[in-house]
C-alpha cells in the first residue's frame, strides 16, 4: 500500500471534527478520488475518528489516517501518515511529539504502515500554522531548501506544501517541485474547483482537497475529473 501513494493524483481530506452527511460522504467516496485521508489540526478525538473511519470503510478506496493527536490513533487504517513540521523552531512538531508517541506505543507500532510527511506550513492565518508556530513568511528559495532538506537529509518520502484555507503561491510550489527528485510533492490549500485543481496539479504530484468539501461539495467534486481526466 505504501508504494501506491506514488500513483495518487488526488486525495480528499475529511476532518473528523466536522459533520458530513451519509449522502455527501457517498458522493465523496464514489467520486473517483485516489484516497481518503482523515485528519485535522484540532478537535480530533478517538470517537470522532472511529466514527468517520467506519463510515468510509464501507467503500473500497484506501483510507489513511493523518496522525495529529495521540489520543486519536485508531487501528484499522490502511496507512498512518505522520506529519513532521519542518519550518518551525518549536521542535515538538518536528520530532518531540513523535518520540513521545514511539515511547508510548513502542512495539505496537505497525512500522510498515507508517509514512512520514515533511510539512512546509505557509498560511499564517491557519490553525496548523498557529498551533505549530510555523515560520510562514518564506521566500521561494528558502522553501525549496526545506524541501531539499526533507528529501536529502531526512529522506522523507513526501514533501507536503500546506496552505490550508487559502490558495497558495504556485511559483513557490513549482520551485519546490523543480528541486525535488524522489520525494512526492503533495499540495493542499484553497482548492475549490476544477480550475484551481488543474493549476495546482500542474505543479505537484498530488493535490489534497479539504475545506471545500464542507463549503461547496458540488464544486469540490469537480476537482477529481480535473486532475484524473
Ligand atoms: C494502530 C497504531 C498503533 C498506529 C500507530 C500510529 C502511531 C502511534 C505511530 C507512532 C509514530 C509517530 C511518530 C506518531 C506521531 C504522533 C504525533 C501526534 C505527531 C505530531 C504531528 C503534528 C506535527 C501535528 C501538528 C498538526 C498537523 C501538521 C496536522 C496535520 C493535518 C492538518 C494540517 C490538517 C489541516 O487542519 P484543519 O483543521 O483542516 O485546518 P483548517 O482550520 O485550516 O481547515
Ligand atoms: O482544506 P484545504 O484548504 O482544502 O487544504 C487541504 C489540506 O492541505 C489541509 O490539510
Ligand atoms: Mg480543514
Amino acid at each position: 500500500m505504501r508504494d501506491e501513494i506514488i500513483a495518487w493524483r488526488h486525495v480528499f481530506k475529511l476532518d473528523p471534527d466536522r459533520f458530513i452527511s451519509d449522502e455527501d460522504l457517498d458522493q465523496i467516496c464514489m467520486s473517483g478520488t485516489d484516497a481518503i485521508m482523515i485528519g485535522g489540526s484540532s478537535g480530533v478525538t478517538y470517537d470522532n475518528t472511529v466514527d468517520l473511519m467506519s463510515r468510509v470503510r464501507r467503500y473500497e478506496l484506501p483510507c489513511v489516517l493523518e496522525v495529529s493527536d495521540l489520543e486519536a490513533v485508531v487501528p484499522g487504517f490502511d496507512l498512518y501518515m505522520i506529519p513532521l513540521v519542518l519550518n518551525t523552531e518549536d521542535s515538538r512538531w518536528m520530532i518531540g511529539q513523535h518520540v513521545q508517541a514511539i515511547e508510548q506505543y513502542s512495539h505496537l507500532i505497525p512500522w510498515e504502515l507508517i509514512v512520514p510527511e515533511g510539512y512546509i506550513v505557509l498560511h499564517a492565518d491557519s490553525t496548523v500554522a498557529r498551533l505549530t508556530g510555523a515560520l510562514t513568511e518564506l521566500e521561494a528559495d528558502r522553501a525549496a531548501a526545506y524541501a531539499q532538506a526533507a528529501e536529502h537529509l531526512l529522506r522523507l518520502p513526501i514533501v507536503y506544501i500546506e496552505y490550508s484555507g487559502r490558495f497558495g503561491d504556485m511559483e513557490l510550489v513549482a520551485d519546490i517541485r523543480r528541486v525535488t527528485r524522489e520525494a512526492r510533492v503533495f499540495y493542499g490549500g484553497g482548492i475549490t474547483d476544477a480550475e484551481t485543481a488543474r493549476l495546482a496539479a500542474s505543479h505537484c504530484d498530488t493535490i489534497i482537497v479539504g475545506n471545500s468539501l464542507y463549503s461547496d461539495l458540488k464544486q469540490a467534486l469537480t476537482t477529481v475529473a480535473a486532475v484524473k481526466g
